[in-house]
C-alpha cells in the first residue's frame, strides 16, 4: 500500500533542526552503551573469524540469542557504521560485515580498543559523572573521590579486578600511540641505552617500544600493585614506587598520559624529579601526550578527555602547547622540541 507523505513547516527550519540536534545529547549515550553490548557478544570477533558477510540467523545461532533482538541491535549500529551489510558474494543473500570502525572493536586485534569501551563503560567509571556540576559549583570533592570514597589510584590499589580493566584499557590508545611514534620519528629513540616509562601501566608502552628498539633497557615504573601485576616482558624491568618520592635513572623519562592526571604543581615536582634522574648533557624526558587548541580535526578528542580527567583524576587537565611550555620552564628545563602525529598524539622532547 503506498502512503502519501506530506511536509508541512509550521516552525522556523533552525527550530526544528535544534529539536532533532538535542536528540544527540538526550541519548547521546546510546552509542557506547549499544556497541559495549556488541562487543560483550563477540560480535565484532565473530564477523572477523567468518570469511563472508554473515546472515542475522546465522550470527544469532553463533551467539546463541534470539533473531529479533539482535536485528534490532544490528539496525541500529549499521546506522552509525560500525558494521555494515553486504552481500554474500555470488549471491542475492545480504549478511553483515565489519567496517573500518568495528575492526577497531575486536577483542584481541592490533589496534583495538575495545577495551578501552569496556573500562569507560564500566559503573565505576561511569558513578564520578554524576558529580561533575558539584564539583563545578564547590570545586572542593573530586567526582571520583565523591563517587567511590578514594581516587582514581587508591581504588585500583583495593580493588585488583578494575586496576586490571583499567591497565587492559589504557593499553589499548598506547599501542596506537606507540606505533604511531615508532613509524613517524623512530629517531626520537636513537642512542638511547636505558629509558624509563614513568606510570606505564602493564608494561605495554614499553614493551613495544623495545621489540622496536631492542638496544634500550626499560624500566616499567609504576606504583606497587601495578607493576606487581604486569606480565613479565624480555627487555623490560618492572619497578614499583612513587614518582613522587623518586624516578628511576635513565638516559631518558617517557611519559604517556600521565601528567594530564596531575595539577600544574604535581607535574612540575614530578618533573623536576626526572631532571635529577637524567644526565643533565645527554639525557632527555619524551612525552606523548594530546596538545589541545591546535584547532586541528580531533580538538573534540582533547576536550572530551579534558572532561574525563575532571571526571577521573585528581584536577588533571588536557594542555595547550603554551600550557606545556610553562611546565618544562618551571621545572628547569630549557628547551623542547615538538612533533605532531597522525593520531591525536604529539610527542614532546624535553632538555635540560
Ligand atoms: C592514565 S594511566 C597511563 C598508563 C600508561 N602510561 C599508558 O599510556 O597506557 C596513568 C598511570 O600512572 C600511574 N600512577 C599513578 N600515580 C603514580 C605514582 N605516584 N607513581 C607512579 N605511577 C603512578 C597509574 O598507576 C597508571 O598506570
Ligand atoms: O578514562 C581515561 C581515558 C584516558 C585516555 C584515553 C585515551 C587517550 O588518548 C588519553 C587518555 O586517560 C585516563 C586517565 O589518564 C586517567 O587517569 C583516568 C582515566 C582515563
Amino acid at each position: 500500500m503506498a502512503a502519501e507523505i506530506q511536509e508541512k513547516r509550521v516552525i522556523p527550519k533552525e527550530v526544528a533542526n535544534a529539536q532533532q540536534e538535542i536528540w544527540k545529547f538526550i541519548l547521546g549515550f546510546t552509542p557506547t552503551a549499544v556497541v559495549k553490548c556488541a562487543i560483550e557478544l563477540r560480535i565484532p570477533d565473530i564477523l572477523e573469524n567468518h570469511e563472508t558477510p554473515m546472515t542475522l540467523a546465522d550470527l544469532a545461532s553463533e551467539i546463541g540469542c534470539n533473531q529479533s533482538s539482535l536485528y534490532r541491535i544490528m539496525r541500529f549500529l549499521i546506522h552509525y557504521k560500525i558494521f555494515q551489510e553486504k552481500l554474500v558474494s555470488e549471491t542475492s543473500v545480504v549478511g553483515y560485515a565489519l567496517t573500518p570502525l568495528s575492526r577497531l572493536l575486536t577483542r584481541h586485534g592490533e589496534n583495538s580498543m575495545a577495551d578501552l569501551v569496556l573500562l569507560e563503560s564500566t559503573p565505576v567509571m561511569l558513578a564520578p559523572w554524576q558529580k561533575l556540576s558539584a564539583w563545578v559549583l564547590d570545586n572542593k570533592q573530586l567526582p571520583f573521590d565523591a563517587a567511590h570514597g578514594t581516587d582514581l589510584w587508591g581504588f585500583t590499589a583495593g580493588n585488583p579486578e578494575h586496576s586490571k580493566i583499567f591497565d587492559a584499557g589504557m593499553a589499548c590508545d598506547a599501542r596506537v600511540g606507540v606505533a604511531a611514534v615508532i613509524e613517524v620519528c623512530p629517531e626520537v629513540f636513537e642512542g638511547l641505552k636505558t629509558m624509563v616509562d614513568v606510570g606505564g601501566g602493564d608494561g605495554t608502552a614499553l614493551r613495544l617500544i623495545v621489540e622496536a628498539c631492542p638496544w634500550i633497557h626499560g624500566i616499567n615504573f609504576d606504583l606497587p600493585h601495578v607493576v606487581a601485576a604486569a606480565p613479565a616482558t624480555r627487555g623490560v624491568e618492572h619497578v614499583g614506587g612513587s614518582m613522587f618520592d623518586y624516578v628511576p635513572k635513565a638516559d631518558a623519562t617517557y611519559f604517556m598520559k600521565v601528567l594530564h592526571d596531575w595539577t600544574d604543581e604535581d607535574c612540575i615536582e614530578i618533573l623536576k624529579k626526572c631532571r635529577e634522574a637524567i644526565p643533565q648533557d645527554t639525557g632527555k624526558v619524551i612525552i606523548v601526550d594530546n596538545v589541545i587548541g591546535q584547532k586541528e580535526d580531533h580538538e573534540y578528542v582533547g576536550l572530551m578527555i579534558d572532561m574525563v580527567m575532571i571526571a577521573h583524576t585528581t584536577n588533571g587537565k588536557e594542555r595547550t602547547l603554551k600550557e606545556w611550555s610553562y611546565l618544562f620552564h618551571e621545572a628547569g628545563f630549557t628547551r623542547y622540541t615538538i612533533k605532531r602525529l597522525q593520531t591525536y598524539h604529539s610527542v614532546m622532547e624535553v632538555y635540560p
